[in-house]
């Protein structure tokens, strides 16, 4: 078995692709360069002890197709023979489930490279506008998502390839702005005594700053799920509910910001994961925009920098099949990795 870093990917169909996160794992199996992939019902990883498994299980056990190619998206970065999800138990092993689950190839990108690649393969109907001007059709562009964690990768356009930047941004330090946050922050749980913008934007994150709110005010704290949080929020049926909420948008406006800023993303900058779906309209009240655009001496860039939220429920697995179909198209060597049998 020949570990391959070459760039002239070429995939044989059936190709299975699969968007793994720390809370489900999504599969479909494109069929060729044309067809809808055929799609499977979610996974929840914590249902199957490995990967294998659940391949094996929810996906091969259910359709008489035989791929022979996967392109995997996990959440963790991908480095080495075995690759580690941040945050599950599952371990990739290429070279063993080459052995165990019969492909001949195998490529393995980050989650949030993965998001990226779909910002390209998604038409404007599965994108959720939340102002600037219009998007510079080859500008640089930054894709971030709540989910179970929070997934960080830029997009540039160099040599007519789309080239995804995936890193570990969601890490970066998220400090206290106003006397609101300087109240606030105090109680937030951090990790190795720092607060990240993982502790507050993911779905553990919004738990985490409603119980601060609480704690800072001294009053009980009722919820204890992230939808309990959003959907009451949302409702206006909480008081400290509807403030997470309004705070949850406010940071990730900020973060949102930043990387705008870091990436210069005049293509714009894009809201993934289950999270932002679920809350669109908070993210269209001013609170959201107003810290996005709070970057003086740039204000004004920011004013114009288009941020969408990608609505598409399956946006990652869109991507992988732009990629299984046309890895060309796309420069993925920044961090995907290849492994083949031949
Ligand atoms: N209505 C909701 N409001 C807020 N958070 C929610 C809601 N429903 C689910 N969540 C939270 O969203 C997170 C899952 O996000 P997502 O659906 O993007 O999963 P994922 O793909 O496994 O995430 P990741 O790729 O970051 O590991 C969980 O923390 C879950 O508690």
């Amino acid at each position: 078995m020949a570990y391959s870093t070459d760039h002239d990917v070429v995939l044989d169909f059936p190709i299975l692709i699969g968007d793994i996160g720390g809370t489900n794992a999504r599969f479909a199996i494109v069929v060729d360069s044309y067809a809808e992939p055929r799609e499977f019902p979610v996974v929840q990883t914590a249902d199957f002890a490995t990967i294998e498994d659940a391949i094996q299980t929810a996906i091969l056990d259910q359709t008489h197709l035989i791929p022979r190619s996967a392109v995997l998206a996990v959440a963790g970065p991908v480095n080495g023979d075995e690759i580690d999800l941040t945050n599950s138990n599952w371990v990739v092993r290429p070279r063993e489930m080459m052995a165990h689950l019969g492909f001949s190839d195998i490529v393995v990108l980050n989650d949030f490279e993965a998001q990226a690649l779909a910002v390209v393969a998604l038409g404007e109907e599965h994108l959720e506008k939340i102002g600037g001007n219009v998007a510079e059709t080859v500008g640089s562009r930054v894709v971030l998502g709540p989910g179970t964690g929070l997934g960080v990768a830029g997009l540039v356009h160099a040599r007519r390839t789309w080239i995804p930047v995936p890193g570990e941004g969601g890490h970066m330090d998220l400090g206290p702005r106003t006397a609101r946050d300087e109240q606030i922050f105090p109680h937030l749980e951090r990790i190795e005594g720092r607060v990240s913008g993982e502790q507050v934007l993911c779905g553990r994150g919004l738990v985490n700053l409603y119980r601060a709110i609480a704690k800072a005010d001294a009053k009980e704290a009722a919820f204890s799920s992230p939808a309990e949080i959003t959907t009451a929020g949302l409702a206006q049926a909480d008081e400290i509910a509807v403030e997470t909420l309004n705070l949850f948008v406010t940071y990730l406006g900020r973060v949102a910001g930043d990387l705008g800023l870091v990436f210069m993303s005049r293509g714009g900058v894009f809201l993934t994961g289950g999270i932002a779906q679920k809350i669109v309209p908070a993210l269209k009240n001013s609170l959201f925009r107003a810290a996005f655009e709070d970057k003086a001496p740039h204000n004004e860039l920011m004013a114009s920098m288009p941020v969408y939220v990608i609505t598409h429920p399956l946006a990652a697995l869109h991507g992988l099949a732009a990629y299984a179909r046309t890895p060309a198209r796309f420069g993925v060597e920044t961090a995907g990795r290849r492994w083949r049998l031949r």
